[in-house]
């Protein structure tokens, strides 16, 4: 029997053994990229039975675009039906909040985020897969770029992030095209829902896509490879320097105990304090991505950090200076001796 290309590319991105035996959710928009991963994991599911192992497919209905959203809802629902998987949906307007719903970018996705791990917990699943494709990599890693970014910006999107100790979210079609995944649809006969906002080029991300690529595509007609192929080698290189990190947070320790809330008074600060020790051995981008670790850690937020800002702090760690100073997000940077002391400002 002729296994189909594109069933393939799944199985070789993400081993049946690993998750046709546990609860899968999958994240389903109604559109190609997800129809496409919810039938292409049944598929896989149906030639490797495990009677512990099941799919829901997931939809958050956000209620923007009136019944057009609720045909999306509803078309997932007739999918599950037809595909004899569990069906899960919420609607935004569900949610108990005075506040109108936000409609950014960013809002929609972190409540639909937020669903999908519930959904998950509620069935006891150990994973949610979602459907981001390669051309989503390729523009998303454009949209860093000009937007202004780091390294790990440029690294693309992840191939999987652990929400937590027993939930892993996936995206088995980081490395498969639009294209084929259409063409996998085309040939199972599956329609799928256009979502009418992403023919408006409205929204930055949808520009990029059906403007800049194209007209880019013109003159380099591999562009969208050859993007996916330099984001693939920095997310190797991303993750060297993430373990190498990893080891400098845990190597600091001023009196014995990691970089993690020993005290050291100071006036001006609150909450928990963290220190480091004075290291001029260790290469900045090492530091910095070990800094960049324990902020995430505590919560403090790096959106206004730029790359100025955590190359200053590589150099109070590496240098001599005992100035003392503020970053934003209010966080007070005071060095004493061998140590720097990290903590919120309290006024
Ligand atoms: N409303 C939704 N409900 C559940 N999951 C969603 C929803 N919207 C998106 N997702 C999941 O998140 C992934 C990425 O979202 P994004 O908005 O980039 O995709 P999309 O353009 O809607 O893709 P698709 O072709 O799958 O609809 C989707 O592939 C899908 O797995």
């Amino acid at each position: 029997m002729r296994i189909d290309p594109f069933i393939e590319r799944l199985v070789a991105a993400w081993p049946p053994p690993r998750w046709t035996g546990v609860g899968v959710v999958v994240g389903c928009s109604g559109g190609a990229d997800s129809v496409g991963l919810l039938c292409g994991l049944n598929r896989i599911a149906e030639q490797y039975p495990n009677e512990r192992g099941f799919l829901v497919a997931a939809h958050f209905n956000h209620g923007l675009r009136g019944e057009a959203s609720d045909g999306d809802e509803q078309s997932v629902r007739e999918l599950a039906e037809s595909l004899s998987v569990r069906f899960a949906s919420r609607r935004a307007t569900d949610q108990d909040s005075d506040e109108a719903p936000k409609s950014d970018e960013a809002s929609l996705r972190s409540a639909r985020t937020q669903f999908l791990i519930e959904t998950a917990k509620s069935y006891g699943c150990r994973y949610i897969a979602v459907a981001h494709s390669a051309d989503d990599n390729v523009e998303t890693v454009l949209h860093n770029l000009m937007r202004g970014t780091g390294p790990a910006g440029l690294a693309g999107i992840a191939a999987h992030r652990s929400i937590d100790q027993d939930l892993v979210l996936v995206r088995p079609l980081i490395d498969v095209r639009r294209v084929e995944i259409r063409d996998f649809l085309g040939s199972i006969g599956q329609p799928w829902r256009e979502d009418a906002s992403n023919q408006e080029v409205v929204y930055q991300r949808n520009w990029i896509r059906r403007e800049l690529i194209p007209m880019i595509e013109t003159r380099y007609p591999d562009a969208s490879e050859a993007i996916g192929r330099a984001t693939a080698a920095q997310r190797d290189w991303r993750s060297f320097i993430e373990s190498a990190a990893q080891d400098w947070v845990e190597r600091q320790s001023p009196g014995g105990e990691g970089a993690g809330g020993k005290r050291a008074g100071g006036q001006g600060v609150g909450g928990e304090q963290v220190a480091v020790n004075r290291d001029f051995r260790t290469e900045p981008a090492v530091v910095i991505a070990g800094l960049q670790l324990i902020w995430d850690a505590r919560g403090w937020p790096r959106g206004e950090m730029t790359r100025d800002h955590w190359r200053r702090l590589a150099d109070t760690v590496a240098g001599g200076s005992d100035e003392r100073y503020t970053l934003p997000g209010k966080i007070d940077v005071r060095p004493v001796g061998d140590c720097i002391w990290f903590a919120v400002c309290s006024v």
